[in-house]
């Protein structure tokens, strides 16, 4: 399997199973996408479903139905999703979910299997995010909970790689106004990200953050005899 970043905005996902996994999947995917979750009961985070929250489930709409198997294909027509996701407990349902996305072309992504994936299929990793930046972790399905304690491990080490991105954008753009040459750019913005001073100042939240990207930009240029 390979990752891509897919674009789910103004797209549909239809999440069958209204269960702590269905629910999970909700809260990921209604971020960009809006998510229908289809269930005869919704226990989502909570034992008693109707102590259950539309937050726990993203804001998603709740549809309450247990459908058949037959009558999966029908609800891929009425909602027309770009994903759709087999999180109930029913494995003939399940089994129904993949048959119908494949015969339509649509994305599925099975919460019961780790492996023998249909063409098309997709897998949910866990992910870290310090936006603009995104890392994504998947164990080829033999170890969630690995891809769960690595995503906890690398919530720390990305701790402030997020503003990094951000003033690397705007450093970047400045340069090109500038019409300084392409090498020297890289040169330039790799010099920042390599910086252990930035990475200092992002980390402790230094207002200033901006003006050590500066100064480190100031030593490189004096050191190599230019002016920014
Ligand atoms: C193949 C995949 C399909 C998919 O869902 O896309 C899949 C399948 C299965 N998961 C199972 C179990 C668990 N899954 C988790 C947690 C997560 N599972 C996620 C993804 C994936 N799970 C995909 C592979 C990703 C990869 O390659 O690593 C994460 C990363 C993303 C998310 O789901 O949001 C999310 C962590 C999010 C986070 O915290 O960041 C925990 C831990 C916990 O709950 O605390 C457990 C219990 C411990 C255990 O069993 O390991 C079972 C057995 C079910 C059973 O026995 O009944 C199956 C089915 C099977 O293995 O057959
Ligand atoms: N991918 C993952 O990260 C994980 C996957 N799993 C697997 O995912 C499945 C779901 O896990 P949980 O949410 O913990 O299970 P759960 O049993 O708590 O929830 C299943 C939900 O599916 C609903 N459901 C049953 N028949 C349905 C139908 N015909 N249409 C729509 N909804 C229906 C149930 O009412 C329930 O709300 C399990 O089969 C389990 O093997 C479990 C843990 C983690």
């Amino acid at each position: 399997m390979i990752p891509l970043l897919h674009d789910f905005a103004d797209a549909t996902v239809l999440i069958f199973g209204g269960g702590p996994v269905g629910a999970r999947k909700a809260r990921r995917f209604a971020r960009e996408a809006e998510v229908i979750v289809v269930s005869p009961d919704f226990t989502g985070t909570n034992e008693d479903a109707d102590a259950n929250t539309d937050a726990d489930f993203g804001g998603a709409a709740r549809c309450r139905a247990a459908p058949d198997p037959d009558e999966i294909l029908g609800w891929l027509e009425r909602t027309t999703p770009v994903l759709v996701v087999a999180a109930t407990d029913d494995e003939a349902v399940n089994d129904a979910i993949v048959t119908a996305a494949r015969e339509r072309s649509i994305l599925v992504n099975r919460a019961d299997r780790a492996g023998d994936r249909e063409p098309g299929s997709v897998v949910v990793p866990a992910t870290v995010r310090e936006d603009p930046v995104v890392v994504s972790i998947a164990t080829g399905g033999t170890a969630p909970a690995l891809s769960k304690y690595l995503r906890q491990e690398l919530e720390e080490t990305l701790e402030g790689a997020g503003e990094m991105a951000t003033l690397c954008g705007e450093l970047r753009a400045e340069l090109k106004a500038q019409a300084v040459p392409p090498a020297r750019r890289r040169e330039l913005v790799t010099d920042v990200v390599n910086s252990p001073a930035v990475w200092t100042a992002l980390r402790a939240g230094d207002p200033n953050a901006r003006q050590v990207i500066e100064d480190v930009l100031g030593e490189e240029y004096l050191s190599r005899g230019e002016q920014p």
